[in-house]
């Protein structure tokens, strides 16, 4: 493998469509490779466009913009960063020649709840939570009967939990059908979920290339309204439960195909392994890899693009806790105590150019020797420290 200084016309370009926190560390690793970066995204001065080579705002929804600046930059590799992307422009930048991570197909699945889930479900045969899908609220009344209540609402399109609500009875189902239009991304169809009581929920980062899997230690997270906010790692499980969720990893990875890392998110009650869904790309809550890997998601997922071998060691147990905007602004401003900066941790600031009420800010990585409980009891302490305005 040959690495030119960037911006030299033989050196390898990647390009991020999306540019938020995650895309910003993936910038960051290729950057120091000497790989030629470029940053698209829907608004401007988005995190990873303030370090990328080049930047580019467009509408990552409309085909003809993705094109052009596909065609304009001529990347060897495409990196999707963001769920909602024109996924018609993926296809035909592929039948064009060019390599898009994973490939356009696993992105089309993944980024649509109802591909993902019949793909999971039906061609693979995964367990998962019992589903429906309705494109009304007569339908979605109909369907949550059947499933039975509580039960989760989701649009087909949407991340971080935009647009997604658990409803406890018929009487919930307006409320959920309206706030499904919250989505970041497509509403008009929305799947209807058996709530799954499990025990805890895991992160399972797979990395994979023509020769090699290989997974990350299992990470757990607490979500709340559908986002993370909390995460560390490794997640003690049961090794009935850790095999199983590895074989599903396998499975679900392998069945996508294609270069990169993948968040495979699994809910697992005693020894019983769920899928849920899966990222074909870096997962917010592997954002705690940055502290507990020699080569983080981020490092893994550039190695894997390029084809690298993705052995790395793990330092020991970590945690993360995000940091979320109290307030909305257009010019943020996060506060810190200078009794943050410890020893046994780091904070990334993301940079975002404006905040709203909720908006993922910052984040605390916290590492410690012996337990992943005393790394997100120390995570949790320190994010009680920021603050914003
Ligand atoms: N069927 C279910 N049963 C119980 N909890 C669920 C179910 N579906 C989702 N959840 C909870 O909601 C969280 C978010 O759901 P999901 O991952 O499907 O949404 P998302 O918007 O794609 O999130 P992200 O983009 O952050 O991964 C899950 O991590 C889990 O905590
Ligand atoms: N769960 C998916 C996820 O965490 N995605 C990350 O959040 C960014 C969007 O942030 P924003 O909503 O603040 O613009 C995305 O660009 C990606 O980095
Ligand atoms: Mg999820």
């Amino acid at each position: 493998m040959k690495f030119a200084a960037p911006l030299k016309s033989n050196s390898t370009k990647i390009m991020l469509l999306g540019s938020g926190e995650l895309g910003k560390e993936v910038i960051i690793e290729a950057q120091r490779l000497g790989i030629e970066t470029i940053a698209v995204d829907s608004y401007n001065n988005a995190p990873a466009h303030l370090v990328a080579n080049r930047a580019y705002t467009i509408n990552m929804k409309n085909k003809e913009e993705i094109l052009d600046v596909i065609r304009k930059e001529k990347p060897d590799y495409i990196l999707p960063e963001v769920e909602a992307i024109n996924i018609q422009a993926l296809f035909e930048a592929e039948k064009e020649g060019f390599h898009v991570i994973p490939n356009a197909e696993a992105v089309n699945k993944t980024m649509n709840r109802k591909n993902i889930r019949e793909f999971a479900a039906e061609t693979l045969n995964l367990p998962t939570s019992a589903y429906k899908f309705v494109k009304s609220l007569d339908e979605l009344e109909i369907a949550a009967r059947e499933i039975g209540f509580p039960c989760v609402i989701k649009p087909v399109m949407s991340s971080s939990g935009h647009g997604q609500s658990i409803a406890r009875n018929e009487s919930d189902l307006v409320e959920s059908w309206e706030l499904a239009k919250e989505a970041r991304g497509d509403a008009s169809e929305l799947i209807v979920e058996e709530f799954i009581t499990f025990d805890y929920e895991i992160t399972m980062l797979t990395a994979r290339n023509e020769t090699q899997t290989v997974f990350c230690e299992p990470i757990g997270h607490i979500q709340k309204n559908g986002d993370y906010i909390f995460s560390w790692q490794p997640m003690e499980m049961t090794e009935i439960a850790k095999e199983k969720a590895k074989k599903i990893a396998k499975t679900v990875t392998d069945g996508l195909g294609g270069r990169g890392i993948f968040g495979v998110e699994l809910f697992i009650r005693g020894d019983e392994v769920y899928f849920s869904e899966v990222s074909p790309r870096p997962h917010d809550t592997g954002m705690v890899t940055m502290i507990t890997q020699s080569q983080s998601e981020f490092a893994l997922h550039v190695r894997a693009v390029l084809g690298l071998p993705l052995d790395y060691i793990d330092y020991g147990c970590g945690a993360s806790a995000a940091y979320k905007a109290k307030a909305d602004t257009f010019n943020p401003v996060i506060e810190v105590d200078d009794s943050v900066f410890t020893k046994d941790s780091f904070i990334r600031v993301f940079g975002k150019p404006q905040s709203h009420e909720g908006r993922r800010m910052a984040v605390a990585l916290t590492f410690d020797k012996s337990s992943s409980k005393n790394a997100l009891d120390k995570a949790k302490e320190l994010i009680k420290k920021f603050s914003d305005y």
